[in-house]
Parts: C-alpha cells; sequence; structure tokens
C-alpha cells in the first residue's frame, strides 16, 4: 500500500441551475479520520463522488488533487449509502467481489476474518435477500474493508445498525483503517466526535471546522470532554438545520 495522501477538495458545484457549494476548500489530512456533517441535501455524497472520479449529475469548477501528486484513482475504497451488494453472491462472494473482479486470487482467509469480524460467520453462506439491513451494511464494510486502500470513503457506513453492534463496526473500522486517510460522512455527531480526528460541518454557507477532544479517536464515550463535545456538537447542527 502507498502512503496513504492528504486530499484536498476545492471549487464551486452547480447543480440544476444552482451553486450546490460555492468555492469550497475541504482538506483531509493524511492517514487520519475526517467526519463530514451537514443537512441533508446539501452535497456531502457528492463531495465523496468527486474525490472518487464518478458523475454527480453536476458541473464542478475546481480540482480534486492528492498530496503525493498521483491520481487517486483506483487508490479509493468506497462505501455507498445503498449496499450495493450483489443478489446472486453470497455473503464470501460479496465480501471477495473486488479481487474477482481484477480477475486475481481470493484471499479465502482473509474473506473469512472479516466475516467473522463483523459477526456474520453463520451466515457466510446466504445470499444478501436472507440477510436484515444491518447485516447487509455490515457486509459492505467487511468488504471496504477487504479492500486495502490507502483511502476510503464512507458513507454514513452504520446507520442502519443497532446501537451495540454500531458501536462495535465503529471501533472494527477504526482498527482495520487506522493509519488510512478516510472520510466519513454521517449525520450522528456522536458517531463523528467519537471517531474524527477532524471534524466538519456543512452548510449552504459553506464549509466550517468543528473542534474536538484532545484525546485521540475512538474515544471514550464515558469521559466528560467527549459527552460535552457530542452535546455541542447536537446543538450546533440543530441550530443550522433552523
Ligand atoms: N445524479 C444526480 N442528478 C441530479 N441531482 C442530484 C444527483 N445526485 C444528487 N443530486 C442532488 O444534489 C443535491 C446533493 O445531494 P447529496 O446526495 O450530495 O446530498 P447529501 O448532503 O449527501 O444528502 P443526505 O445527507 O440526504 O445523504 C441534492 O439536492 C440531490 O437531490
Amino acid at each position: 500500500m502507498t502512503a496513504p495522501p492528504a486530499i484536498e477538495v476545492r471549487g464551486t458545484l452547480r447543480m440544476d441551475g444552482r451553486d450546490l457549494f460555492r468555492d469550497l476548500d475541504l482538506r483531509i489530512a493524511p492517514g487520519e479520520w475526517t467526519c463530514l456533517l451537514g443537512p441533508s441535501g446539501v452535497g456531502k455524497s457528492t463531495i465523496l463522488r468527486l474525490i472518487l472520479g464518478l458523475e454527480t449529475g453536476g458541473t464542478f469548477d475546481g480540482s480534486v488533487t492528492a498530496s503525493d501528486g498521483q491520481a487517486l484513482e483506483g487508490r479509493c475504497g468506497y462505501m455507498a449509502q445503498e449496499d450495493l451488494l450483489l443478489p446472486w453472491r453470497d455473503v464470501r462472494g460479496n465480501v471477495g467481489l473486488g479481487a474477482s473482479l481484477r480477475g486475481v486470487p481470493v484471499d479465502a482467509a482473509k474473506v473469512d476474518a472479516l466475516i467473522a469480524r463483523v459477526g456474520l460467520s453463520e451466515h457466510a453462506d446466504k445470499t444478501p435477500r436472507a440477510l436484515s439491513g444491518g447485516m447487509r451494511q455490515r457486509v459492505a464494510l467487511a468488504r471496504t474493508l477487504m479492500e486495502d486502500r490507502p483511502v476510503v470513503l464512507l458513507d454514513e457506513p452504520f446507520s442502519a445498525l443497532d446501537a451495540r453492534t454500531r458501536a462495535d463496526m465503529q471501533e472494527l473500522a477504526a482498527d482495520v483503517l487506522k493509519g488510512r486517510t478516510v472520510l466519513l460522512v454521517t449525520h450522528d455527531p456522536a458517531e463523528a466526535i467519537r471517531l474524527g480526528h477532524h471534524v466538519h460541518v456543512l452548510t449552504q454557507a459553506g464549509l466550517s471546522g468543528w473542534p474536538v477532544p484532545e484525546a485521540d479517536p475512538v474515544r471514550d464515550v464515558q469521559a466528560a470532554e467527549t459527552q460535552r463535545a457530542q452535546a455541542d456538537l447536537l446543538a450546533h447542527l440543530r441550530a443550522i438545520a433552523t
């Protein structure tokens, strides 16, 4: 794996005859987790799609650059809001999908280890239709973690999970993706404060940084400093929504 680069997204995106965001300047720190929050429809997933070089449905006047000057193509792992599992493949087949699409041998031991870590060993032979929404999200997470990419973009990866599984999967992702450049889109201020080395809030008025506690992620949710930061960020998100 190459050293995880910093990423910078700068520019203006026009969508349906209006600026979705104007003069954005998002800097994503190398080898750390950056969390992005903001009201629905403000353009968070669109930023992920820009970094991935995917169609956004709008016109982007700007740049997406990596600090090492290399192209980002082929270096980004991505977990979309929809689980995008192939319905005819079982859990194993979905987790190992990337390698089989590239025509390289699938590391079956790694597939099984990740399936075990997301708690789905007993379901490894099932197809997605036999799984709950939260289980499918865990398969998609395992598939993303299977890809050994220096940059990982996660779009609300834990939203369908019950509280206990969510906390477990947050810790798993933080562990497996330690040292990668991660951009996590989330609606959950508690999650952002727990996981983020950096937190940004995107609104129609622009992007602003949000302070995080001094302790390193994954932060202790029992710590007064964590709880205060989570409450403050929630209050801020409620205030900007009105
Ligand atoms: N392919 C597309 N074509 C046209 N408009 C689109 C397309 N994709 C997204 N949009 C519009 O772009 C805007 C931003 O969408 P985006 O999904 O980036 O928002 P978001 O902040 O991620 O929202 P949410 O939190 O609800 O996921 C929305 O108004 C959406 O309707």
